[in-house]
């Protein structure tokens, strides 16, 4: 078994009206939301394909297909959780993550440790193997003109 794995993660999702704008499990004020099956938490998907990654587990749309309406507005933390508990079963746990979101707006500096605490939980790791930050694109391409919301994610994994 190769004893330390890495992964990486990226999603978007599109910013629109009448949605909650949940990132990292944290229902963030804004006058916009993020579409999707799921409940569109574009870190926490960001964090499901790095950590499905790493183990060679495929891709969240593998696990969760957006065509199963088991899913339909589901809880991404939900999702989160199964995918740790695969890892787990695959005989890994979690090392690290760090995620960076990309967005114009909303601001989410004062919402990141609340996130980290929620992804730490989901994980069952401490709050220091998780860090979320958060950039601008200085207002250039889509994330600069706030028609979505993207997310990556680096992790690493090592056997039990
Ligand atoms: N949605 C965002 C975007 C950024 N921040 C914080 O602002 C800092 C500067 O952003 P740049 O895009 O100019 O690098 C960034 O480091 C974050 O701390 C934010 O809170 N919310
Ligand atoms: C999470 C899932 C669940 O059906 O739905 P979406 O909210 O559309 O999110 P996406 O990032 O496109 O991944 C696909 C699906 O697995």
């Amino acid at each position: 078994m190769i004893p330390v794995r890495i992964g990486h993660g990226f999603d978007v999702h599109a910013l629109v009206t009448g949605r909650d704008c949940i990132i990292g499990g944290v229902n963030i004020p804004h006058s916009h939301g993020l579409d999707g099956h799921s409940d569109a938490d574009v870190l926490l998907h960001a964090i499901c394909d790095a950590l499905l990654g790493a183990v060679a587990l495929g891709d969240i749309g593998k696990h969760f297909p957006p065509t199963d309406m088991r899913f339909k507005g589901i809880d991404s933390r939900e999702l989160l959780r199964h995918v740790v508990r695969l890892l787990h079963d695959k005989g890994y746990l979690v090392g690290n993550i760090d995620a960076t979101v990309i967005c114009e707006a909303p601001r989410l500096g004062k919402h990141t440790s609340q996130m980290c605490m929620n992804i730490a939980s989901d994980c069952d790791v401490a709050i220091e193997q998780v860090n979320v930050k958060a950039t601008t694109t200085e207002k250039l391409g889509f994330t600069g003109r706030s028609e979505g919301i993207a997310a990556e994610a680096v992790c690493t994994v090592y056997s039990k």
